[in-house]
């Protein structure tokens, strides 16, 4: 089938996704039209919940490696699946309802394919928040679970977004790398649009985003704060240069694409690590925060050279660590040849662009699109993502319901 042929209507679709960060759900409704080369995504509107304190703690254990029950975990899975549904409720307040849902879910194990004392070369990536039960709650399909195909045929399953970023982002004019800085930092290069074009995409994830520095943030104000706003505190110190150089020796940044990470590499034990290697520094909070800016910043620059197949025009960069300006500058100085950018300023939301990714692979997966990138994910081929589970027959009042639910 010719994708530019198939024939669409508009379709109003709420994209969910909770990142590595775990600061809450980030919810999309958009209105789609087109397929790839003709896509249309128009934001209807964005919005962020925040996760209830008790249940990021859970998640962020749960990540961390904490044993829990399985009791426990069908508990988890069914809580972060009320407050998808929770949010996809509340971002269509005052809108003309959306027909579909995808949910990216929220991820609490990552293991990209390897291969171990069973000989397994597949990978496992586990996103909870059960798309059967956003379904039921809201009375609207849910396309969910969008890794798992991608992995079963032996990529990564990670990252999925660039595929999206290449119909919404793809420039005729010159190569574009977009650059995402969620918790863990991942980019796409797209090269100009023209003959052969998608399958010279490149995409992979950097390295830490800002895992380590909320980390750091949260450790050094003893809980008080979660983040270094607009990078200000970094911006006061120095970075530690040799210390930057002896932690961008680590494996991760050295491996050629495709390749995929997350907090089990770049989260707490890391993060200890690179305090017990600061210790004979004896570096200021400011320099700490100064210097693991730079391990992002670093790790993103040391990566365009090793791998790009050529630098690009601009970077434009999303994800919430897209507002630190101080790690914007520092990666203008190390990319000078480079207009470090936003995608907002090429008119796609830089805080949402996540979200509407997952609005669109749902979309692609009703369509009978693919939505992974086997240049991206390593995958051997193209591939529908996501399982699909079909609203609730007689459900439709149940997104006036929620409450009753259990998820109040
Ligand atoms: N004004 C700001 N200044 C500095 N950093 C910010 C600002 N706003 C957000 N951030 C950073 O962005 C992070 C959240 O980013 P985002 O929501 O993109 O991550 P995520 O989607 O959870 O991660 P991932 O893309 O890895 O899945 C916050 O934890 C914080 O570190
Ligand atoms: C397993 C997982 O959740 N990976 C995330 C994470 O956060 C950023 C980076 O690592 C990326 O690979 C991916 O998310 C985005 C949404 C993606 O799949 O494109």
């Amino acid at each position: 089938m010719d994708p530019t042929k198939t024939v669409t209507v508009p379709t109003r679709v709420i994209g969910l996704i909770s990142g590595t960060s775990v600061d809450g759900i980030d919810a999309a409704l958009v209105e789609i039209s087109g397929s790839d080369l003709d896509l249309q995504v128009g934001l209807i509107a964005g919005e962020t919940y925040p996760y209830t304190a008790e249940l990021r703690e859970k998640i962020l254990a749960v990540g961390a490696g904490v044993a829990i029950s399985m009791a426990e975990l069908a508990e988890i899975d069914d809580a972060i699946a009320c407050a998808f549904a929770q949010a996809a409720k509340n971002i269509q307040i005052g809108h003309q309802p959306a027909s579909l849902i995808g949910s990216h879910g929220q991820t609490v194990y990552h293991r990209p394919a390897h291969t171990d004392a069973f000989n397994t070369t597949l990978g496992y990536s586990l996103q909870l928040g059960r798309g059967a039960l956003i379904a039921h709650l809201t009375g609207i399909t849910t396309v969910s679970n969008f890794r798992n195909a991608d992995i079963n045929i032996g990529g990564h399953g990670a990252p999925l977004v660039p595929r999206v970023d290449a119909f919404l982002l793809g420039d005729s004019v010159g190569g574009r790398c977009i650059q995402n800085i969620g918790g863990i930092g991942n980019v796409t290069y797209l090269p100009p649009r023209g003959d052969d074009w998608l399958s010279q995409i490149r995409a992979w994830d950097t390295g830490p985003g800002n895992s380590l520095l909320d980390l750091a943030v949260e450790y050094l104000t003893d809980g008080g704060q979660s983040y270094d706003e607009n990078g200000n505190w970094a911006a006061s110190g120095v970075p530690c240069y040799s210390l930057v150089e002896q932690w961008l020796e680590q494996d991760y940044f050295h491996l050629p694409p495709p390749k995929s990470t997350g907090r089990e590499l770049f989260g707490v034990a890391y993060l200890h690590q690179c305090l017990q290697d600061a210790e004979p520094y004896q570096l200021n909070p400011a320099d700490l925060l100064a210097t693991l800016t730079e391990l992002t910043v670093g790790s993103i620059a040391h990566s365009y050279r090793s791998f790009l197949p050529q630098m690009p025009r601009q970077v434009l960069l999303c994800g919430g660590g897209s507002r630190n300006l101080y790690l914007k500058h520092r990666l203008q100085l190390l990319l000078p040849s480079l207009s470090v950018l936003t995608t907002d300023e090429v008119g796609l939301n830089a805080d949402f662009k996540e979200a509407i990714a997952f609005a669109v692979l749902a979309y692609w997966r009703q369509l009978g699109l693919p939505g992974n990138l086997p240049s991206a994910t390593g995958a051997p081929g193209e591939i529908l993502l996501g399982e699909i589970h079909l609203r609730a027959c007689g459900k439709e009042n149940l997104s006036n319901n929620l409450l009753d639910n259990g998820c109040g």
